[in-house]
């Protein structure tokens, strides 16, 4: 308890240790990453230059790749880190974190807390970065340690075994409480601005998920079904009016749950329809989700807004159409890749 009181005075020196005035940590923050594909091994690889960072990841070959070669991260500004990678929280026994990152899929969340369970005895931060609603409420029922909750907007793929794609970069992460207080994320802040990964804090990140869970819900599963060719989501009239339909949608749903937006959901459609931005070659996670025949996070995300759209009497017809759609892309998926 000491650490936590100490760590929550102090900022990121140049040494790669926290201090504040006469408070220096004796131990860089020692942080696990869970999950380490497209965006845990971004938050990884950066970490890596600022912290003693491990990984836990149940693709066997992922971790084979990382422990013989390390993490590398392409796309641009390349970058390679040797860091310690599990397939099973066993190994990490007698371990301590201060933090614990989760970047599995929404459906992995439960799985991976409840491996993780004899690693929280010291109470690390529980942070959760992933899209899609439910995670920080899984991590506060199922443990005592504060839970920290943030959105992302950066984008990556896994390329392949010890190797990652950082595909947009810069984007600003926020970060902020929903067990604890703002004050228990601004070191992390600090740690993850000095790893270069932008982070902002909030002392209700609530507002900035509402955003992110509008633009996910709308724009993941359209690029899903327009086959991941992100251009398509941009060039034609059609779906440029279903996109705004459903973010029209979103936003009366959150209104009915009392949600804020701490930024315009359709921020970066808008820019990009505008010009402002490229069409870049990322059509949202959900695309790459579907294309690797893995379960998508549609009932974290659009499911949601449709659930809860019900439930307020807040029609939602848009929304409910696309959702089924991508309920039957994943079974058209599954079914095309046992075939022979
Ligand atoms: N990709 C992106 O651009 C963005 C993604 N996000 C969000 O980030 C989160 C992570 O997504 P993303 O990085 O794309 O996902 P990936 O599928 O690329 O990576 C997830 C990794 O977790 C592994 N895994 C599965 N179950 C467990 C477990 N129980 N314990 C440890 N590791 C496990 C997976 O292995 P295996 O493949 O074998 O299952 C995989 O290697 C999601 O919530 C996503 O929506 C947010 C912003 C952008
Ligand atoms: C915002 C975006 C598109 C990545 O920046 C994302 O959240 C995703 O790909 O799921």
């Amino acid at each position: 308890m000491r650490w936590i009181a100490a760590r929550r005075r102090c900022s990121m020196s140049g040494s790669g240790r926290f201090s504040a005035g006469a408070c220096i940590m004796s131990h860089r923050p020692r942080i696990l990453v869970v999950g380490c594909g497209a965006m845990g091994g971004i938050f990884a690889a950066h970490l890596a230059h600022v912290a003693e960072v491990a990984v836990l990841d149940t693709d066997a070959a992922h971790v084979a790749a990382m422990r013989r070669d390390g993490l590398r991260i392409e796309g641009g500004e390349d970058r390679a880190a040797a860091l310690r990678a599990e397939t099973g929280a066993a190994a990490l026994h007698g371990h301590v974190f201060d933090v614990i990152l989760f970047l599995v899929k929404s459906g992995h969340t439960a799985s991976a807390l409840a491996e993780l369970r004899p690693l929280l005895g010291n109470e690390p931060l529980l942070v959760t970065l992933q899209n899609g609603m439910g995670n920080s409420e899984i991590l506060e029922t199922g443990s005592h340690c504060k839970v920290l909750r943030g959105v992302v907007l950066d984008a990556g793929r896994y390329l392949g075994p010890g190797r990652v794609e950082h595909l947009i970069r810069g984007n600003t992460t926020w970060l902020g409480p929903t067990r604890g207080t703002v004050g228990d994320c601004a070191w992390l802040a600090d740690v993850l601005n000095a790893a270069g990964l932008p982070t902002r804090t909030l002392a209700d990140p609530m507002d900035a998920v509402w955003s992110k869970l509008v633009f996910n819900s709308v724009m993941n599963p359209i690029g899903a079904l327009l086959l991941g060719v992100n251009a398509a989501r941009y060039g034609s009239p059609e779906i440029c009016a279903l996109i705004d339909d459903m973010a029209a949608e979103c936003t009366q749903v959150v209104r009915a749950l009392g949600g804020r937006y701490a930024f315009d959901p359709l921020t970066l459609v808008k820019e990009t329809r505008a010009g402002l931005r490229p069409v870049t070659r990322h059509a949202g996670s959900m695309a790459l989700d579907i294309a690797n025949g893995a379960a998508t996070e549609i009932d974290e995300l659009t499911g949601y807004i449709v659930r809860e759209g019900d439930r307020l009497k807040v029609p939602v017809p848009a929304c409910r159409t696309v959702y089924r759609l991508v309920k039957g892309l994943e079974a058209a998926r599954a079914w095309q890749l046992r075939q022979p």
